[in-house]
């Protein structure tokens, strides 16, 4: 069998048309939705995802704002200027890309962030809301995954998902967003013992550890439905955490790194950002 490559730039193109309508009703009311976005230290993989988020809010025409901090920025710092934005009534979603320096608590921060604003669902609030399945914000790769599996036609319901990773970004939440599709969802992680035995099973396997080719044909079951979430730079050149040339012959779905997921994550961040505008300020019908 040689897999169906899902192509992510595609489907977050296709998405991505959806929301300019949603933004073309906004603008109608006079509404453009605001996005900041902070910065803290000088990470060269989280200026990329930066700059990429900023690109899509100018592409879109979305409003926006960069907040650049020194690796050397107090905590205090940080959560003087959340404050400052979740007063603002020009910006609807705020966003820390992570990783923080390590003298700062990302909980905190976190914590500190408006539930209305938080557009990448990380709030303790929010995330309670997804658990419990309530209308909300979705957090942004775990979303934009289950936008992949349904774009691609799988019943979710009664299939087994093995997630391995359990990172609070995708691995947690996609297994927690799959589970109220209905899916049997079993979690691995680095201490899980005899990993294959658990990935042999999954008609549908995401991975999210970040370490390159960890799961290779051996570990999966002949149709399954391959995520991959890793990103791993091995000489100068990204991979993800499955071994894409052995696994395409043993998947029936498999998802490209990279071209993948990564495209999803920001279309459903501005997805998000349209739905806290929408919800603060738009005049609904
Ligand atoms: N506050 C947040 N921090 C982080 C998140 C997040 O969702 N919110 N996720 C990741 C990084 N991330 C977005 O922030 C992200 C990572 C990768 C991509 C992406 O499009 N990747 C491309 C490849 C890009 C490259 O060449 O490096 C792809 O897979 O095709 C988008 C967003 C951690 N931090
Ligand atoms: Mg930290």
């Amino acid at each position: 069998m040689s897999a169906t490559i899902i192509d992510g730039k595609q489907l977050a193109q296709k998405k991505g048309e959806m929301i300019k309508t949603a933004l073309e009703r906004l603008k109608t009311q006079g509404i453009t939705p605001g996005l900041a976005v902070m910065l803290v230290g000088e990470d060269p993989a989280s200026e990329t995802y930066v700059r990429n988020k900023q690109r899509a809010c100018e592409r879109m025409g979305i409003h926006s704002r960069l907040i650049r901090l020194p690796t050397t920025a107090t905590e205090q710092h940080l959560l003087d200027h959340v404050v400052q934005l979740n007063e603002d009534p020009h910006i609807d979603g705020i966003l820390v890309q992570l990783p923080l320096p390590v003298h700062i608590s990302t909980e905190t921060v976190i914590r500190a962030i408006s539930p209305e604003k938080d557009v990448d669902c990380f709030h303790p609030l929010n995330v309670g809301k997804m658990i419990l399945g309530e209308t909300g914000f979705l957090p942004c790769t775990p979303h934009g995954i289950l936008v992949m599996l349904k774009e691609i036609g799988v019943t979710l319901s009664g299939k087994h998902v093995v997630v391995v990773g359990r990172s609070h970004i995708v691995g947690k939440p996609v297994g927690q967003l799959l589970l109220n599709e209905d899916a049997t969802v079993t979690y691995c992680h680095s201490r899980t013992e005899n990993l294959s035995s658990f990935t042999k099973q999954a008609d549908i396997l995401i991975v999210a550890v970040g370490r390159a080719n960890l799961i290779t044909e051996a570990d999966v079951k002949e149709g399954a439905i391959v995520i991959d979430v890793g990103m791993n730079r091995v000489n100068n050149k990204l991979v993800g955490d499955v071994e894409f040339a052995s696994v395409r012959d043993k998947a029936a779905f498999l998802t490209p790194v990279p071209g993948g997921v990564g495209p999803m994550t920001i279309t459903m961040l501005l997805e998000n950002t349209v739905y806290a505008a929408t919800k603060a300020r738009a005049v609904m019908a």
